[in-house]
C-alpha cells in the first residue's frame, strides 16, 4: 500500500497505465502556466483519440452522491490522494455540467504531498473539460476563478451549436459571456442534448489531449460505459478505476447503474485491487 507522503504515483496507477517508475517524476511536473515541458502520459494505441480513464468513487451500494445529488466525500484521504495522483497523469479531466453546477469543483492536485520549496516546478494540472450542451456553465465557478488567479488551467466547455435561429442567438450570447471570462467553448455534434462521445474524443485528440480522465457524474459515467464506440468500432474507454468506500448511501442516493445494459458495456480484464486506507480501489482495462 502506498503512503500519502510518497513522491511517486502509486504503483496501481503505473501498472494500470503501463508506465515505468522512471517516467513518474516528469509525469507530475507543471510550470504553473499554460505551457509545460514534455511529459509522459498514458496514450492510446488508436492515435485518433486520447487514452481514456473512467474513474469515480462509490459507496458499497454503488451510489456516487446523496439525496438530490448532494455531494458526498466518499473517498478517504488515502484514496483521495491517489485520485489526485491520477489527475497529474492526464492531459485533461472531464466532468458533466450536472457535476460542475452541483459540486463547483476545482479538479486540481492540492492533496498531493508538498514539493520541496527549492523545487522549480509544480504538479501538472489537467485541463478541465466540461460537457455542457446548452452552455449552463457559470462564470462565477471555482474553475474560472482559479484560472483567472493563475492557479488552474483555462476551462474548455464542450457544447453544440444549435441549428435553429431562435436558440442560436441565446447560445451565441452565452458563448460570448463565457469567452469574455476566459473560457474556451468547443463545438462538437450532439444528439438529443448529448454530446457524441466518439466525435468528442476525436476533437480532443486534435486539440492535443493525449490522455483524458473522466470523473463523472452519473450520466457521464453511463455514457462512457455504454458508448463503447459501436458506431465507429473503436473503444471509448481504456481503463476503469473505481474507489469503493465502506459506507451505504441508500435508495435516495444518485447511482449510475440504473438501466445499464450489460451487453453495451465493453469487456474488461482485472488489473489490480489495492487497499488505500479504509477504501478499496480496483483497476480494470478494457480489452
Ligand atoms: N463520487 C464521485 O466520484 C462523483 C460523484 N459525482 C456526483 O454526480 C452528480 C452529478 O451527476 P449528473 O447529475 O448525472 O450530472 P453529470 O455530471 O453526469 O452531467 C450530465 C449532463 O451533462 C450533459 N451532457 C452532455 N453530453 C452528455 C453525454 N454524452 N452524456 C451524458 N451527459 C451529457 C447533459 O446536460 C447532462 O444533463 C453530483 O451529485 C456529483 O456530486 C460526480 C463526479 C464524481
Ligand atoms: N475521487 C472522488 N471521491 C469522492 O468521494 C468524490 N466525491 C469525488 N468527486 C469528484 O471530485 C470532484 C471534486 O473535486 P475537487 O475536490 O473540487 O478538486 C467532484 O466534482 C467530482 O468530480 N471524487
Amino acid at each position: 500500500m502506498e503512503t500519502e507522503t510518497s513522491n511517486q504515483p502509486p504503483s496501481l496507477l503505473l501498472t494500470t497505465f503501463n508506465l515505468s517508475s522512471s517516467s513518474a517524476n516528469p509525469v507530475s511536473i507543471y510550470r504553473g502556466d499554460e505551457s509545460e515541458h514534455e511529459r509522459v502520459t498514458p496514450t492510446s494505441k488508436d492515435d485518433s483519440k486520447p487514452y481514456v480513464t473512467l474513474t469515480f468513487a462509490q459507496s458499497l451500494d454503488a451510489k456516487i452522491a446523496g439525496q438530490n445529488g448532494k455531494q458526498l466525500i466518499l473517498s478517504g484521504k488515502e484514496s483521495m490522494v491517489m485520485t489526485h495522483w491520477m489527475r497529474t497523469m492526464h492531459d485533461g479531466i472531464l466532468i458533466g455540467i450536472g457535476t460542475a453546477l452541483n459540486d463547483n469543483p476545482q479538479l486540481n492536485t492540492r492533496h498531493l504531498p508538498a514539493l520541496p520549496s527549492t523545487f522549480p516546478h509544480r504538479y501538472h494540472l489537467p485541463r478541465p473539460i466540461i460537457l455542457d450542451t446548452h452552455l449552463r456553465f457559470s462564470v462565477d465557478s471555482k474553475l474560472v476563478s482559479n484560472y483567472r488567479a493563475g492557479i488552474g488551467r483555462r476551462p474548455w466547455i464542450i457544447s453544440s451549436r444549435p441549428s435553429s435561429e431562435n436558440e442560436l442567438s441565446e447560445w451565441n450570447s452565452k458563448q460570448q459571456r463565457l469567452q469574455a471570462a476566459g473560457v474556451t467553448v468547443v463545438d462538437v455534434e450532439s444528439k438529443g442534448g448529448q454530446i457524441q462521445i466518439p466525435a468528442l474524443l476525436q476533437k480532443l485528440r486534435s486539440l492535443g489531449i493525449r490522455s483524458l480522465m473522466v470523473e463523472g457524474g452519473a450520466q457521464i459515467i453511463k455514457s462512457f460505459l455504454t458508448h463503447a464506440g459501436l458506431e465507429t468500432g473503436s473503444k471509448c474507454v481504456d481503463a476503469i478505476l473505481v474507489t469503493t468506500a465502506p459506507v451505504f448511501v441508500g435508495n435516495d442516493g444518485v447511482g449510475y447503474g440504473q438501466d445499464l445494459i450489460v451487453s453495451q458495456i465493453p469487456s474488461t480484464e482485472h488489473v489490480l485491487t489495492e487497499v488505500f486506507g479504509r477504501d478499496v480501489m480496483m483497476s480494470l482495462r478494457v480489452v
